[in-house]
């Protein structure tokens, strides 16, 4: 059955002109990912707030995936800086449409803070569980912007509490989950990296001077491209100011600015037109004003490079786009780009706002035709295999799928007497730890040094244990062996008796299973050697007689016991008792008290070599030195 899933995009719709101000890569990333969404299996319904009266409150967009006007505020497109006003109304008419139509979504994926506070609030109400992907963060528009940033200071704090009540957080590039991580505490599991994307049926290269026809732009002159949102952020004045700056002397170099309004109505155009004026280079900037998804691709395969140097971009799409057309980019070291471009292999990066640097990096490739050109095919290619929106998809869509499942799991089995056994056992263990750090201090570095002195007279440790504590014997022994948390050390003889199962069966079947491991001692112990035995009771005679034969090789006995240490205790040389009467807790203990063991003997053993006690093997293996006596 198809799992139905609510987009809320508060005030970005699939359905606007790319270009206009807040109009950008959310409104792309939206509906490409639904569309996508619904090839695994899904139905989107894509909740925007209604911008416009004349829209129909349901509209089937694409084949699965439907956009819900809801009424909040006035049907007009308002500013995304003065909408939180509205979003109680948002997301009252929200579950309105949800309980009308009786619908049960399985997974909300809200976008840009304000939509997560709906989902924090339908979580509550509809207990709907969701995913969140911020598309830029509050604090961090803070420290860029200051004062100019005019959304409502009450943003970092509800994407703290939307962090809080996630299932999910997508961050869309490395840099994106270290800034949540950094300045809003994100637990690091709860983020899954998951880039946005482009359509390669709607962004693929096309010849260059066919693309240049369509435009009707020059065929020989040298254009540098700039798309996207006209907004300050985007640092557009900086590739504006670097033109003057260009050392390069070819062809007619003309930057093309597409996206934004008519500069009459557009206060950023009109801005940018002044300062392409003041600097004297008005005659080579074309301002294109916004273009219909469709012509973006023109755009693209005409310029010889597509600029972008914001100051902060949590993803930012244009640079796939162009790259997807065979562009090279010149991007910002920031965020999302210094991600998605390949610094020297599918363009280069610069310090943002210097537009010195970027200058200088439009001459070098400029005048490096072969570099310009290898970019281009490292760029469709890097393109095609990481950032389609068939990829992204398909790495949401586990994190949903496990996010379904987590709720799921969490809905049913709430069972009271469920939960009081997970809290008994986990704090019988938390007691049980707080009781043995006490009590084994002492004997565990005892047992610890005189492991160090058994092998470093070059002799070895015997393991052995039933059930449980016979696979805890073979993982002491690998670790001794292999190595634990220092590389580079020599490896360590320890033999756990547990692994050779024909001598184990021919001896139990012949002699009987009591002597199974003390025949083993016999045959493999020597005088120096340790035993090391593991029994929650201390009682089985295996474990006792294997002690027996131990001491007749006059080796050291360390046992590691539980309860009262049973018999065993005082048969052992050392023994570390955990005084617990559950036996899975003991297990649990003993294993932290081997890879304690293990913690100090490999550092006493690789502090030989530090210490320079003795020499460092020359060739080969290592070996611990041994020494006599
Ligand atoms: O793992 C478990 C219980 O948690 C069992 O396999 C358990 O190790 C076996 O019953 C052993 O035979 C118990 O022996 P011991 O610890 O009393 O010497
Ligand atoms: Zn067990």
């Amino acid at each position: 059955m198809k799992s139905r899933i609510a987009f809320i995009s508060e005030h970005a719709s699939p359905l606007s002109t790319i270009g206009g101000v807040d109009a950008g890569g959310q409104n792309v990333y939206v509906g490409e990912l639904a569309r996508q969404l619904v090839k695994k299996g899904y139905e989107v319904d894509i909740f925007t707030r209604r911008e416009n009266a004349q829209l129909p409150q349901c509209l089937q967009w694409a084949t699965g995936v439907r956009i819900v006007h809801v009424d909040a505020g006035p049907a007009q497109i308002i500013p995304k800086e003065q909408l939180l006003p509205y979003m109680a109304a948002f997301r009252d008419n929200m579950i309105r449409f949800i309980q009308e139509h009786g619908i049960t979504y399985k997974l909300v994926h809200a976008n840009f803070f304000m939509s997560a506070q709906v989902a924090v609030d339908l979580k509550q109400m509809l207990h709907i569980p969701f995913v969140v992907t911020f598309h830029a963060l509050g604090h961090i528009r803070r420290l860029h912007q200051g004062e100019q940033d005019k959304f409502p200071a009450e943003r970092i704090t509800i994407e703290k509490e939307a962090i809080r009540q996630a299932d999910c957080i997508i961050a869309e590039c490395p840099q994106d989950k270290e800034d949540l991580m950094q300045y809003y505490q994100a637990p690091a599991n709860k983020i899954s990296i998951i880039p946005g994307g482009v359509n390669p049926d709607e962004m693929y290269p096309v010849d260059k001077q066919i693309a240049r026809m369509r435009l009707k732009l020059a065929p020989q002159e040298i254009v540098l491209l700039q798309l996207g949102r006209m907004v300050p952020r985007k640092g557009v004045d900086n590739v504006i100011a670097a033109l003057p700056k260009l050392k390069y002397t070819g062809a007619k170099v003309r930057l093309i600015i597409v996206g934004g309004e008519d500069g009459a109505r557009d206060p950023e155009i009109a801005r940018l037109k002044q300062l392409a004026k003041d600097l004297g280079v008005a005659a080579c900037v074309t301002f294109a004003g916004q273009r219909t998804r469709d012509e973006l691709k023109y755009y693209y395969a005409a310029a010889d490079l597509f600029i972008t140097t914001p100051w902060y971009e949590p993803f930012g799409i244009t640079p796939l786009e162009a790259m997807a057309c065979g562009t090279p980019v010149i991007g910002a070291n920031v965020g999302g780009i210094k991600y998605s471009v390949l610094d020297g292999k599918t363009g280069l990066l610069v310090p943002p706002q210097n537009p010195d640097a970027l200058a200088e990096k439009i001459s070098e490739l400029l005048l490096n035709r072969t570099l310009l050109q290898e970019m281009s095919a490292n760029a469709v290619k890097r393109v095609q295999t990481l950032f389609t929106w068939q990829r992204v998809a398909h790495l949401m869509n586990n994190v949903y799928e496990k996010v379904i499942l987590n709720h799921s799991i969490a809905v049913n089995s709430t069972l009271p007497e469920d939960l009081s056994l997970i809290d008994n056992a986990f704090e019988n263990l938390v007691n049980t730890i707080t009781v043995c750090k006490q009590q084994l201090r002492a004997p565990l570095q005892e047992a610890a040094r005189q492991m160090y002195r058994c092998l470093l007279h070059g002799k070895k440790i015997l393991v052995c244990g039933n059930g449980g504590s016979a696979s805890q014997s073979q993982h002491f022994a690998a670790e001794l062996v292999g190595r634990f948390e220092i590389p580079d050390r020599p490896g360590m003889p320890a033999i756990a008796l547990t692994a050779d199962s024909a001598v184990l069966t021919a001896w139990s079947n012949d002699y009987g299973y009591d002597q199974v491991f003390s025949r083993q001692v016999q045959a493999l112990g020597r005088k120096g050697d340790i035993l090391l035995c593991l029994s929650t009771s201390g009682n089985s005679n295996n474990i006792l007689l294997a002690m027996e034969a131990a001491h007749q090789q006059q080796m050291t006995c360390i046992a590691l016991l539980g309860k009262d240490g049973g018999p065993a205790a005082d048969y052992a040389d050392i023994g570390l008792i955990v005084p617990s009467g559950n036996t899975a807790r003991i297990q649990e203990l003993h294993m932290h008290l081997l890879h304690v063991l293990c913690t100090l003997v490999e550092r006493k053993i690789a502090g030989l070599y530090a210490n320079n006690e003795a020499p460092a093997p020359k060739t080969g293996a290592l070996a611990i030195p041994v020494m006599n006596g």
